[in-house]
């Protein structure tokens, strides 16, 4: 397959896909992101090569606008057409896209592959370290409803740093992805600015600075270090308790950042307010800009990350894998990284093809554990505990909310803490129907997303039924 960037009939048809969509967006968001594309069209019209200016727009489009685009042109066209975007001057970085299923197509799966990947370029001040990961791009972040937000938020600072959400405070759980997401504001920084200050630190390496600096008297090179950066990557902030002269440096390197209007992204375990141990006057500043949370991935974000990973690795794992994997581990993503890894040695070591009954056999002891564990009888009582009601509600024919809700909760749990399926599950719950159990687990799966109440309830019985 050849691409010919004059293409008469290519480029008509990229023509008329952009013009569709003038017609379809707002025109702001029309003229920013679409109207400047350029775009190369394979011979036979099987791919279609979009150019975008820098990686941030590359990122933008990919996720606010390749569906659309992908879907324009297969509509044009009559059949699906791959759409990859690509940089304009560096030919670094290529995605694939191809349309996300949707009902009407449900067959086709979403697909995006990594061609290459940038590594940023180092900044041009001579001797300064940036600390920064190449590896962890935006391009190498699953996205899914847990991190949407605060990836958002990420792209938008690596964007244009110094301006909205300053500070940017980024806290969850261990393995969610949190030091990945810093470092990828960092990289994307440097690839559209390589001039740029940057610096990545763990809060106890800062730590670890201040001390020096203390010791050796030379507060004056410290200052000088953290005051000029563009942007400051601090991570696991929580490390600052207790450290009242790290704290109070650093205050200062925070005041000083932000008048001049470098930016400030940090990481925690826990939302600003819930820092135990640390100056009231740094925890409203820490609050003063944008505060966002990163959730455990969801069901089909932990599918996506295992099959991006073994691709990355040049493994090959298929799909009913994947979600077997995916629904057995469930806490965190580096609880994921260590499962993937296990089933590809396992598969190296004895030559086999990636299975579920490699999967079931490489994490036996796992598997073993988590079975143990959590059953749905466990979570009806888990959950009736909770809820104050009885345990025969469960299986109840009662209706009043303060009974049907807890029921529906104990179902979505069990959809998502178990192997069993849904008409599986309507039968533990008093012979109920599957359509019931399905309306359950979508009615409070969507009710998460929104309730943040909710959320923190699921929280803690997650918490209490994984033990
Ligand atoms: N959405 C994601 N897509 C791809 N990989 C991810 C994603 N989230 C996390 N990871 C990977 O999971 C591992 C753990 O992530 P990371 O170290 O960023 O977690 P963290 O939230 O900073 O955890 P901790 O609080 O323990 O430092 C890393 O290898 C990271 O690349």
């Amino acid at each position: 397959m050849t691409e010919e960037p004059n293409n008469d009939a290519g480029q008509g048809l990229w023509q008329v896909c952009v013009e569709q969509l003038g017609q379809d967006l707002p025109e702001q968001q029309f003229n920013t992101w679409i109207k400047p594309l350029t775009a190369t069209v394979a011979e036979d019209f099987s791919k279609v090569t979009v150019h975008v200016a820098n990686r941030f727009k590359l990122d933008w489009i990919r996720a606010q606008y390749a569906g659309r685009i992908s879907a324009m042109l297969e509509a044009l066209y009559g059949q699906p057409v791959t759409l990859e975007l690509a940089l304009a001057h560096r030919e670094s970085v290529t995605r694939t896209y191809v349309r996300p299923p949707s009902a009407d197509r449900p067959g086709v799966q979403e697909t995006q592959q990594i061609t290459t990947s940038a590594a940023p370029e180092e900044p041009a001040a001579p001797g300064f370290r940036t600390r920064l990961n190449a590896a962890l791009t935006f391009d190498t972040l699953v996205e899914g409803t847990a991190n949407r937000m605060a990836r958002s938020a990420a792209m938008h600072v690596a964007g244009s740093p110094g301006h909205l959400y300053n500070p940017l405070f980024i806290y969850g759980g261990v393995g969610l992805g949190k030091t990945h997401l810093m470092h990828a504001v960092g990289n994307q920084l440097l690839a559209d600015k390589p001039d740029s200050k940057v610096l990545y630190i763990h809060a106890e390496q800062f730590v670890s600075d201040v001390v020096k600096a203390y010791q050796r008297r030379t507060f004056d090179e410290f200052k000088e270090r953290y005051h000029s950066l563009d942007l400051l990557l601090i991570d696991d902030v929580q490390f600052f308790a207790n450290k009242d002269r790290t704290q109070e440096e650093f205050f200062n390197a925070f005041e000083a950042l932000l008048a001049k209007k470098s930016h400030i992204v940090m990481t925690s375990d826990t939302y600003p307010k819930g820092l135990a141990n640390i100056h009231e006057r740094l925890v409203s500043r820490f609050d003063s800009g944008l505060t966002v949370a990163i959730e455990p991935p969801e069901l089909e974000m932990r599918v996506a990350i295992l099959i991006n990973k073994a691709r990355a690795e040049n493994a090959d794992m298929p799909e009913e894998v994947a979600f077997f994997v995916a629904k057995n581990v469930r806490s965190n993503v580096r609880e994921l990284e260590g499962a993937l890894r296990k089933i590809l040695a396992y598969s190296r070591f004895n030559q086999k093809e990636v299975s579920i009954q490699l999967a079931r056999e490489a994490l036996r002891d796992l598997l073993s554990i988590q079975n143990r564990q959590i059953s749905v009888e466990n979570i009806q009582k888990t959950v009736a505990d909770y809820y104050k009601i009885k345990v025969a509600d469960m299986y109840s024919k009662k209706r009043p909310a303060s009974i049907a809700r807890p029921r529906q909760i104990a179902m979505y749990l069990a959809k998502e803490l178990t192997q069993k399926s849904l008409p599986e599950i309507g039968e533990l719950f008093g012979g109920r129907d599957h359509t019931t159990v399905l309306h359950a687990v979508r009615k409070i799966a969507g009710e998460r997303q929104q309730l943040t109440e909710l959320n923190q309830q699921l929280h803690v019985l997650e918490q209490t039924l994984k033990g």
